[in-house]
C-alpha cells in the first residue's frame, strides 16, 4: 500500500500534497483528510466532505510529457469504479461521466480533481478523489449518492482506500507502460450517457450532440444533430432531460 498521510483538517488534501512536490517531495503517497475547510472541485467549484467521506490526493513525479496529463482523469475514474464495483449490491448503474464523475443511476459519487506541474525531477501529478461513502453532501450536480446506501457491507474510508490505491497503482503502471488505448475502451464501456443526447456547455457557446468516445488526449468526440463531428477538450456536459 502506497503510504498515506492522515490529517483530522485540511484546508484542502491538493494543496498539501501540491505544496509537498514544489518543496521537493516526490511521493507516491496519499494526503487523506477526515476534514477539509476548502475542497476543491472540478472548474473551480467546491466539495463539500463530511466526515466519514473519503477525501484524498496521490501525488507522485510521473515520466509522461505535459500533454498527457488530460488521460490521468480517465486512469483515475476507472481505479474509482474497479475499487468499488465489487462492493455494490447492484453493480451495473455505476458509470463515469466524461471526462470523470463516477455516477450510479445518474447520481454523483465520486468527484476527481487531476492537477499537475512541471518540476525539475519529471511531471509532478496530484490526483485529488472524493467519494460518497457515509453521505452524500447536498448541492452536488446530479444529485449526490452515497455508497453505504448502494453497497452489500457497509464500508470505512480505509478500505476504499485501499481498494482504490491497489487499483490506482496497478492502472498508472499500465498506462505508463502501455499507454492510454485501452484506458480509453475501458472508459467508454463504462460511459455514462451514450445513447442519450447530451448539451455541452462551453461558455458562452452550448451545443447539443451524441457522444462517441475519446480521442487520444480524453477529448470527447460528440456529433452533432446534423451529424458534423466535434472533438470537446473542455467544458461540461448534462443530460437535461434526466
Ligand atoms: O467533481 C469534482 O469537481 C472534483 C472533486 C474532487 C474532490 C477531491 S476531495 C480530495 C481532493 N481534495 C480536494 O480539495 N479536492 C479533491
Amino acid at each position: 500500500m502506497t503510504p498515506v498521510d492522515l490529517f483530522e483538517t485540511l484546508t484542502s488534501t491538493q494543496t498539501e500534497a501540491l505544496n509537498r512536490l514544489r518543496a521537493g517531495d516526490c511521493g507516491p503517497r496519499w494526503i487523506r483528510a477526515e476534514r477539509q475547510t476548502a475542497g476543491q472541485g472540478r472548474m473551480g467549484r467546491q466539495w463539500e466532505g463530511p466526515s466519514g467521506n473519503l477525501m484524498a490526493s496521490w501525488y507522485g513525479v510521473l515520466p509522461v510529457e505535459m500533454r498527457r496529463v488530460t488521460q490521468l482523469s480517465f486512469v483515475a475514474a476507472l481505479a474509482v469504479t474497479e475499487a468499488i464495483r465489487p462492493l455494490l449490491r447492484v453493480p451495473d448503474p455505476l458509470k463515469i461521466k466524461w471526462p470523470n464523475d463516477v455516477l450510479y443511476e445518474g447520481h454523483k459519487l465520486c468527484g476527481i480533481l487531476a492537477q499537475s506541474e512541471t518540476l525539475e525531477t519529471g511531471l509532478g501529478v496530484v490526483i485529488g478523489i472524493g467519494i460518497n461513502i457515509a453521505e452524500a453532501p447536498q448541492g452536488l450536480s446530479y444529485g449526490p449518492a452515497a455508497l453505504n446506501a448502494l453497497a452489500a457491507q457497509p464500508q470505512t474510508v480505509e478500505s476504499v482506500l485501499e481498494a482504490l490505491d491497489a487499483a490506482l497503482t496497478r492502472r498508472l503502471d499500465d498506462w505508463l507502460t502501455h499507454g492510454f488505448e485501452a484506458t480509453a475502451a475501458q472508459w467508454w464501456d463504462q460511459a455514462y450517457g451514450r445513447d442519450r443526447l447530451c448539451l455541452i456547455e462551453q461558455h458562452p457557446q452550448a451545443r447539443t450532440g451524441t457522444i462517441l468516445g475519446l480521442d487520444d488526449y480524453g477529448a470527447l468526440r460528440v456529433r452533432d444533430p446534423d451529424g458534423t463531428i466535434h472533438v470537446i477538450a473542455s467544458g461540461s456536459v448534462s443530460y437535461p432531460e434526466a
